[in-house]
């Protein structure tokens, strides 16, 4: 399962700027829409082209143009769609499918609770957003649901990867490639990642207590 690092310095760069601890939500909502809009540009490179014609300005001219490429954005409740705005701005003509699903904090088991998906899956190509694969039980998850569903391209960009969770798809999704901004160390004993950037979901809602 491929597994793309992006090591530009405007990834890096921002990628660092969302670890510092006290973050505003301001900051970090717009350091996760940004980073999403990053990966979706990498995540489209091999995007065959077609050369079509148009009426220039000084006369017909021969452009490049995206080959009928149908996409769905599949954003992750809730922590995904801090990153939808992001992905949907290099990608306009996207169909967007939604997944809820919630980690049990106690088993770190993904919970599904909710799906809603476009028409012709079995056309599209995926791409899943979630700022965070930790264990990998959430990606995997949606993985299942849109496979069943008859999606045969899957593509997941997350803001950082746990090497645990990169494992688990490597097992259950090989076939899925992975664009993130950095491969963390490890996961704690509370499933977080280390060095991460704490709960992503809290710190885009801003529902973080204390
Ligand atoms: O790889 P995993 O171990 O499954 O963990 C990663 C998942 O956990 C977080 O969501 P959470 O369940 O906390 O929901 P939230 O987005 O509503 O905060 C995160 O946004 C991922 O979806
Ligand atoms: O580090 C982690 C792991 C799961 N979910 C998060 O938001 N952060
Ligand atoms: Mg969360």
């Amino acid at each position: 399962m491929p597994i793309h690092e992006i090591r530009h310095p405007l990834v890096r760069h921002k990628i660092g700027l969302m670890r510092e601890g006290d973050i505003s939500t301001k900051k970090f909502r717009e350091l996760t829409a940004e980073l999403g809009r990053l990966l979706a540009y990498e995540a489209c490179k091999d995007f065959e082209l077609e050369t079509v014609t148009l009426q220039g300005w000084a006369g017909p001219v021969e452009v490049d143009q995206i080959k009928g490429k149908k996409v769905t954005v599949v954003p992750i409740l809730r922590a995904g769609l801090g990153m939808l705005d992001g992905v949907l701005d290099m990608i306009p003509s996207a169909k967007v499918s939604v997944v809820g699903i919630a980690r049990n904090e106690e088993t770190l088991q993904p919970a599904p609770y909710f799906e809603k998906f476009v028409g012709h899956l079995g056309e599209r190509m995926a791409l899943i957003i979630d700022p965070m694969l930790a264990t990998g039980g959430s990606l995997v998850a949606t993985c299942d649901m849109l496979k069943r569903k008859g999606c045969g391209q899957i593509r997941a960009l997350v803001l950082v990867a746990a090497p645990e969770g990169i494992a688990l798809m490597a097992e259950r999704h090989p076939d899925v490639e992975i664009f993130t901004a950095s491969v963390d160390s490890h996961l704690n004993e509370q499933g977080y990642i280390i060095p991460g950037l704490g709960d992503a979901g809290d710190k885009i809602f801003g529902t973080k207590l204390g």
